[in-house]
């Protein structure tokens, strides 16, 4: 799937795209709704079908310092876009430029003569350009000046309530993880390289692989029954994660620690995904090494009991 810089010029074979316009940050159910909608209107007209998403989040733009909140990373996104039947990633980067951009140019200029799209789906709800003033009408009023037809997609509900990735921001910050997974269709998952820690997990015999997590939302601090997947090798693991601070050492260090069952191996410099699958507790700071051990052994039996059946 080619990959496409909004600042770059476009290839002229993607010239009359259909274009998917959005964040997609989670790409939960109704992203995938709006996806579906351009890959459909591409195939049916014999067009490409080109997904954007926004890199930073405008968001991470406007208020820098706001905490972590992200349900993907881009290359995360680029592997559901292909998945999707997208031919291309547009990543628009949410540079000062673009933020001061209003609705009308970036339809005209950017959507229209500079991309070339032949048309544009969003959901009912998309704003975008300076301070918000575009929407599905603006897109519609200018896109019919410049060539580009509008299909808005409507709210999808699941169990009766809007899917939203704030709605999957707040399931996650409450540890209710299966219920985020319904909403995205895959478990939340983190994805990083494994980097050096205390050395200290393999002493108690737990070696943990240190994740730190990015730009990633914080989920519940606790551990988890987990799943994994080594990217190089396409390996796939099962374990248990303390995500947190691990309050029983010091200094305090925000990290995401799977133990994998089953494997020994050097993780080091490997970038690898971790899928949370259950939450087990919260994180607890015990009165003595023993009886954490005695704890991770009853964490790692509930994690095996969750995971057998995957
Ligand atoms: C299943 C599991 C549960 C854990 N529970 C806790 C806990 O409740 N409190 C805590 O302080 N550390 C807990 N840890 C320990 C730390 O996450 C980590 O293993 C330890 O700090 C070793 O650090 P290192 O990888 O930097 O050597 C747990 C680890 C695992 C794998
Ligand atoms: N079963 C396993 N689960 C996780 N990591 C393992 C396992 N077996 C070996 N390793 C390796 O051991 C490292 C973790 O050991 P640990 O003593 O906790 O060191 P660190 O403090 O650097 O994380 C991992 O990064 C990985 O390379």
């Amino acid at each position: 799937m080619m990959l496409l810089d909004h600042r770059n010029p476009v290839p002229d074979a993607l010239r009359g795209a259909i274009v998917a316009l959005g964040n997609f940050d989670g790409f939960h159910l109704g992203h995938q709704a709006v996806v579906a909608e351009a890959v459909a209107w591409a195939r049916a007209e014999g067009r490409p079908a080109i997904v954007a998403t926004f890199d930073p989040h405008p968001v991470r733009h406007f208020a820098p310092h706001v905490p972590p909140f992200r349900l993907t990373t881009l290359p995360q996104r680029h592997e559901l876009f292909r998945a999707a039947g997208a031919d291309a990633m547009l990543v628009f980067h949410f540079d000062h430029a673009l933020a001061a951009m209003d609705a009308h140019a970036f339809v005209a200029d950017l959507l229209g003569a500079h991309i070339g799209a032949g048309g544009v789906v969003t959901g009912e709800d998309f704003t975008f350009g300076k301070a918000r003033g575009g929407n599905v009408a603006v897109l519609r009023d200018v896109g019919a000046t410049c060539g580009i037809a509008t299909r808005a997609v409507g709210q999808v509900k699941h169990e009766g309530q809007v899917v939203s990735s704030s709605r999957i921001r707040d399931l996650l910050k409450a540890g209710e993880c299966e219920a985020a997974a319904a909403l995205l269709t895959r478990p939340f998952a983190i994805r990083a390289e494994v980097i050096h820690g205390d050395k200290r997990g393999r002493t108690i015999g737990y070696p943990t692989a240190n994740m730190d997590m990015g730009a990633y939302l914080r989920p519940r601090f606790g551990i988890y029954a987990v799943t994994a997947r080594v990217l190089a090798t396409g390996h796939m693991l099962h374990g248990a994660a303390n995500l947190g601070v691990r309050p029983m050492f010091d200094p305090p260090k925000e990290l995401l620690e799977p133990y994998f069952f089953d494997f020994s191996g050097d993780l080091y410099g490997q970038e690898v995904e971790v899928h949370l699958r259950h939450f087990l507790r919260p994180e607890a700071k015990f009165a003595m090494l023993d009886a954490l051990m005695e704890q991770m052994a009853r964490d790692c039996a509930a994690a095996r009991a969750l995971l057998g059946s995957l």
